[in-house]
């Protein structure tokens, strides 16, 4: 049996260390203190006003916090819902109050952002139900977006992108260690196709109870493991929303019920005799907000460099060394 646990409750903090650049080959590997050095002068070169949709919602919130601790500028506009939040006018971000605007006001909001932020980076975190519409008008007002937002038509949405020309990164994943395990299953999946034939998966992931749709990671790793041998529907992965469960079959500790995502994915082999797990709780949500602002930082740098290659997943930001 092979058990792979991840559990993290504490966020990444810190100022960012990033390195755009290519890796130099091994004889030439800089000192820790010269990566931070020209980490330091990558980000001051790049430093793109960043507009975070919705900043009334938990994830919005929480990346736009990890926005204005990354000493990046917060564009203090965001779009939201048709809630009474609206009616507020602002939410406050770290001290700085963001306007609401409603969507039937976004237009007009998004022309005067783009003439007063130029080199505007678009972050998205709302509903499943609303991102379809929302892609489709970043793509409309070509402006580079990250998109964290699950569910919708997932098909629709990559084409609508793909479609715009716009700059993007799209991933229902931000964290920096679960990008790096899905990363890892991908590959695993092309070296050894078909290595887990015959056995039998079984996945579960617990939410908050607000959680409207099935685990978009779920979904993705599902995927990889499919590439293995060992396919499911998206039907087939349970989904747990209830507090006695969460708290004693899954162990969600009680003040992480509002925020949490455990997952475990369980292979069986067909005898019974061999088992692997792969399992990964998260408290808490600042792991995605710090990966978010690394995207969106990776974005401005494919901006600048006029990448031919326009849409990203979070393991291709993983891939360039631009996850703190
Ligand atoms: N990629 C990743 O790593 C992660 C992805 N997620 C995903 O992020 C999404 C958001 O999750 P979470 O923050 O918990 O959800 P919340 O329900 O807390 O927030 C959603 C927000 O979207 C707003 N909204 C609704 N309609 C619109 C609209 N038309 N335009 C702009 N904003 C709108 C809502 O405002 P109102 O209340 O006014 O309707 C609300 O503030 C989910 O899909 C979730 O799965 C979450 C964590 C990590
Ligand atoms: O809604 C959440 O909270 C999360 N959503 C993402 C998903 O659907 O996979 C990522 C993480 O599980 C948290």
């Amino acid at each position: 049996m092979n058990v792979l646990t991840g559990h993290t409750c504490h966020g990444a903090t810190g100022w960012p260390k990033l390195n755009f650049t290519t890796l130099p080959c091994h004889q030439h590997q800089p000192s820790p203190r010269q990566y931070r050095r020209r980490s330091l002068s990558t980000m001051a070169s790049l430093s793109p006003p960043i507009m975070v949709n919705s900043c009334t919602g938990k994830m919005g919130h929480a990346t736009a916090e990890a926005v204005v601790r990354a000493g990046l500028q917060l564009v203090p506009i965001s779009f939201t819902g048709a809630s009474e939040a609206v009616a507020v006018g602002n939410v406050g971000v770290s001290g700085i109050p963001v306007e609401l605007v409603h969507p039937g006001e976004r237009q007009s909001a998004m022309e005067s952002v783009k003439a007063q932020y130029p080199g505007l980076v678009l972050i998205d975190f709302t509903l499943p139900s609303v991102v379809n519409d929302n892609v489709a008008f970043y793509a409309r007002n070509k402006i580079p977006f990250v998109v964290g937002t699950t569910g919708g038509d997932r098909e629709k949405l990559m084409q609508d992108a793909r479609a715009s020309n716009c700059y993007a990164v799209i991933a229902p994943q931000m964290g920096k260690q679960v990008v790096a395990f899905q990363a890892t299953l991908e590959l695993m999946a092309k070296e050894f196709p078909g290595a887990f034939s015959g056995y039998k998966l079984e996945v579960t992931e617990s939410h908050q109870r607000q959680k409207a749709d099935t685990s978009g990671t779920a979904k993705a790793v599902v995927a990889s493991i499919a590439k293995l041998g060992a396919p499911i529907t998206e039907d087939e992965i349970v989904k747990v929303r209830d507090a006695s469960t969460q708290m004693e079959s899954i162990g969600v500790p009680e003040e992480h019920l509002s925020g949490h995502a455990f997952h475990t994915y369980r292979l069986t082999s067909a005898d019974g005799n061999v088992e692997f797990v792969f399992q990964h709780n998260v408290c808490g949500r600042s792991i995605y907000a710090e990966g978010t602002v690394d995207a969106a930082l990776f974005l401005a740098n494919k901006v600048q460099e006029k990448s031919e290659q326009r849409i990203f997943d979070m393991i291709d930001v993983l891939k360039a060394g631009a996850m703190r």
